[in-house]
């Protein structure tokens, strides 16, 4: 098995990253995007690196985990890395509650040691390949990643942003599983030739009802601000992707029922088990 570990320095921040030749499974990735997409790996020596954009709440974390599964690559989110660290109550963490609480970004430094000591664990139990959630949010972060190793694919989902903030605004964690519903309902209908959209509540099992609570993030003052940031410090990032021809944009036409197998579609993938148990 192949291993490549890189260190870069740029202006103090250590970075690792680790690749490992893939284990067996096999997929099709070829996506048409704006331009073709380049790799200095053969793809089929490796798992899948992609990366997932998106504003706060568009669902980065439901198909980012959903295509983990399928492919067998570990989902990556920045952001539970993040609360995992805040909830540990290291020296860190009322430093970074305050930050987040307040809907702003942390340190590039920061946030780069999180992910490189995730990706250090994942390398220890035998993982390769990635699926990156939440990261980068800022240019200098994508030229980080870009320096350390290749992104096949990045896609970046849209959706009309007051679904977005309706979205935030229902969205709870099990306290006791870690499970991510949302209560909110979603009914706009078509108008002035926009479509309507439709997205149902994802609801807790009764086991999870009594222990849902709302990330301190997710009030709608917090949110519009995380929205603001987004557009000025995370939608460059778009750029930066669609400018290398790695940029696969897809509108989510619903909920998952209708977004699932559009998104599925658009990578050129099969999900035999969601077929078999749709069938059953
Ligand atoms: N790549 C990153 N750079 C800087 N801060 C980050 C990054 N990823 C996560 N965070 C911090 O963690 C918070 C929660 O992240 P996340 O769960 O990804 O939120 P969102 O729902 O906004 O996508 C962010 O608001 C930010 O404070």
């Amino acid at each position: 098995m192949a291993a490549l570990r890189r260190l870069l320095k740029p202006q103090g921040v250590t970075f690792s990253y680790i690749c490992t030749t893939h284990q067996g499974r096999s997929f099709s990735s070829t996506v048409i995007t704006d331009k073709p997409i380049h790799l200095r790996q053969d793809p089929k020596n490796r798992n899948v690196q992609w990366v997932f954009l998106g504003c706060p709440g568009v669902g980065k974390g439901t198909y980012a985990g959903r295509l983990s599964n399928l492919l067998g690559v570990p989902h990556i989110a920045t952001g539970d890395l993040v609360r995992e660290e805040l909830s540990s109550c290291g020296p860190l963490s009322q430093q970074l509650a305050e930050i987040v609480n307040q809907g702003k970004l942390l340190s590039d430094e920061i946030i780069i040691r999180l992910l490189s000591k995730r990706l250090e664990t994942g390398e220890a139990n035998g993982k390769s390949g990635f699926i990156l959630d939440g990261f980068p949010r800022t240019i200098r972060q994508a030229e980080i990643l870009e320096g350390v190793t290749d992104i096949d694919l990045v896609i970046n989902l849209k959706l009309r942003e007051d679904v977005i903030l309706e979205k935030c605004l229902g969205r709870r964690i099990c306290s006791q599983c870690g499970g991510n519903f949302n209560l909110a309902s979603i009914d706009i209908k078509a108008e002035n030739g926009k479509p309507g959209i439709y997205m149902a509540p994802l609801l807790p099992p009764p086991s999870c009802e009594s222990k849902l609570i709302t990330r301190a993030d997710d009030t709608e003052e917090v949110v519009k601000e995380r929205l603001r940031i987004y557009h000025e410090m995370s939608q460059p990032v778009e750029e930066f992707y669609r400018s290398r021809g790695k940029l696969l944009e897809f509108d989510l036409p619903g909920g998952i029922p209708e977004s699932w197998p559009k998104l599925l579609q658009a990578l050129n993938l099969d999900d035999h088990d969601d077929k078999q148990s749709a069938a059953a």
